[in-house]
Order: structure tokens, then sequence, then C-alpha cells
């Protein structure tokens, strides 16, 4: 797979999850914008979700990884741009079918559900499945705003 720029972000609950996971893409050989946090204390998922969603509609990052308690509520958050399709993920399943019928372009985890290892495998799956387009692409159509 060639080397991606991806963009990370999640609040203090996703701060260990998120740390495993940047180094991971970054010993991959991945360019990463970090847009925190990164310190323990408490903060706001939406103000990491905007971020990190604003930087992949933007073109700046191929794709956004987000990470908090949940990965609930930085989706929710996320979704919110017209350009972004986030998906939770759990596992390698979730992650192929979401970036080949969704064109998925956020993987959102939660810290305090998933582990590293189930986390790292799919986000691996996610950014090495390609879009299949077809049916998928003229379903992806009717989710923009009319
Ligand atoms: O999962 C989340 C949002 O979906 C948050 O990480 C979670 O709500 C933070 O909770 P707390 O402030 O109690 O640490």
């Amino acid at each position: 797979m060639s080397a991606l720029t991806i963009a990370i972000g999640g609040d203090h609950a996703g701060l260990p999850l998120k740390t495993i996971l940047q180094a991971a893409l970054a010993e991959a050989g991945h360019s990463l914008l970090d847009f925190g946090t990164n310190s323990p204390d408490s903060v706001d998922y939406p103000d990491f979700a905007h971020k990190v969603a604003e930087a992949v509609e933007a073109g700046s990052a191929r794709f956004g990884v987000l990470v908090c308690g949940t990965g609930i509520g930085i989706a929710i958050a996320a979704n919110r741009h017209p350009g972004i399709r986030a998906a939770v993920l759990h596992n390698t399943t979730e992650a192929r079918l979401t970036r080949a019928h969704n064109d998925a372009n956020v993987a959102c985890f939660g810290a305090r559900l998933v582990g590293p290892e189930p986390a790292l495998d799919a986000l691996r799956s996610f950014l090495a499945t390609e879009f299949e387009g077809g049916r998928h692409a003229r379903r992806l159509a009717k989710l923009m705003p009319a």
C-alpha cells in the first residue's frame, strides 16, 4: 500500500488507543496530521472530530482516524460534515465493507470498547480496501444534501 496522509484526533478517553494507532501508522510509513488531544485532561470530542473532518474534506488528508470512548459520539460529530462518511469499527469485516460499499473516509474507534489488536487489524483493512463503485456510487449520491 502506498503511503498516505492521515488526519488523526480524539478525546481524553481515546488517547491511549490513539497513541497506539498513531505509532503503527507512522511505522507503516504514513504521514500524520495530529489534531490532538495529547493530554489525559478531559476535553470535548466534537472539537477534534471537526478538525479531522475539515482536513479530510479539504483534501489535506486522504483519510481520518478518530478515537473517543465509544467511537460513537466522535463519528456522529464527523458525520455532520457533508463530505465525511465516518464509520465506527470493531473488526476487519466492518472495515472492509465500509470502504468497499460506503467509501468511508473516516475510521472511528471506541478505546473503551475495542482492544488495540482488533483496532489495528481493522484500521489496516480499512486502509487497504478500495471503494467498489457501481451500485454503491449511486447510493452514495443519495446521501448528499439536495
Ligand atoms: O465516548 C465518548 C463519546 O461518544 C466520550 O469519549 C465519552 O462520552 C467521554 O466520557 P467521560 O467524559 O465520562 O470520560
